[in-house]
């Protein structure tokens, strides 16, 4: 046998190198299963460009109002980007059962999630402990059911980016991980109360392009019995590093959906971000039951090429 196939053979598999630069500072809390890495010095320099494109403002169709940038996250960061989150945060899978019509039903959220924040009733002091957001006195246990999270910096620093370039302030993240094509989030619209009237949410993507839809609420015909025509679907293929920014009475009149896909790209993984606004402590509750739920949690193994639990 040839001397590099023997020295090939007996080399310790070192485990696949990162293919992003990570600071040595880490974000731990006795909330995270384990610590977040910074965000890298060159990351943050290159994200300080962001948008990388002038937003297109989406209002001419009934009730929509909407801000699409193609992309905002430079293109020299959103793979890095894309392939750091998958590695470092946590995921879960979560399942919860509805009851509809008296029968309940197992529901298996078809992708992967992770959140973090807290509504605007509380905050995160510096020490990582929760205070009500008026007295900044330490919350009384039993405040929340669920466990609240803080937002670690690496995305923080994308919130931080997009409240200047938005004008809006946002205290949650909700991270969604499609693994493949059959992940997916069917039609629906983040117009829940706890979130106000007219509600701002910065939704962010990054990996594999995924079609977003858009369709009109159904019209009812008004006092007259006149029929609104309802305005056509629409179609975003959003691309890694894009972002659209929903407002006014877009949640309100709206659905959108990221369907189930064939084809390779879908395969490729994609992460959608999204930066929203609780007002009120049942936000925070509902954000945690269904994006962490009770299951255990996942982590991205680069070995397997696939989220593990
Ligand atoms: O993945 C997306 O682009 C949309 C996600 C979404 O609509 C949601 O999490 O509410
Ligand atoms: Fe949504």
């Amino acid at each position: 046998m040839k001397r590099g196939a023997l020295d090939s053979f007996f080399k310790p598999t070192v485990p696949k190198k990162p293919k992003y630069e990570t600071s040595e500072e880490k974000d731990e809390h006795p909330s995270y299963p384990f610590a977040i890495p910074h965000l890298s010095k060159s990351f943050m320099t290159q994200l300080n460009s962001a948008p990388a494109a002038e937003g297109k403002t989406m209002n001419s169709e009934l009730d929509l109002d909407m801000v699409y940038y193609a992309p905002y996250i430079p293109s020299s960061v959103s793979n890095g980007m894309f392939e750091f989150l998958r590695q470092e945060l946590f995921f879960q899978r979560v399942r919860y059962s509805i009851k509809r019509d008296g029968v309940s039903t197992e529901i298996n959220t078809p992708r992967f999630t992770t959140v973090f924040g807290v509504d605007e009733t509380s905050k995160f002091n510096t020490d990582g402990v929760l205070v009500d957001a008026k007295t900044t006195r330490k919350l009384e246990a039993g405040r929340y059911k669920c466990t609240p999270r803080p937002i670690p910096q690496c995305l923080g620093y994308l919130k931080a980016l997009t409240e200047a370039t938005t004008g809006e302030t946002f205290n949650f993240c909700l991270v969604n991980y499609y693994a493949d094509g059959q992940d997916s989030i069917s039609y629906h619209s983040d117009d829940e109360r706890f979130l106000g009237e007219k509600p701002a949410i910065a939704s962010f993507t990054l990996g594999a392009k995924r079609d977003f839809l858009m369709k009109h609420k159904p019209i009812a015909p008004d006092l007259k019995g006149e029929v609104v025509p309802e305005p056509k679907q629409i179609k975003l293929a959003l691309g890694s590093g894009d972002m659209v920014l929903m407002r006014g009475q877009t949640q309100a009149k709206w659905l959108h959906s990221v369907p189930k896909r064939a084809g390779d790209e879908a395969k490729k993984g994609r992460i959608n971000i999204t930066f929203r606004k609780a007002m009120v402590k049942g936000g925070t509750e509902n954000y945690y039951q269904y994006n962490v739920g009770t299951g255990g949690v996942f982590k991205w193994s680069a070995r397997e090429g696939k989220m593990v639990s």
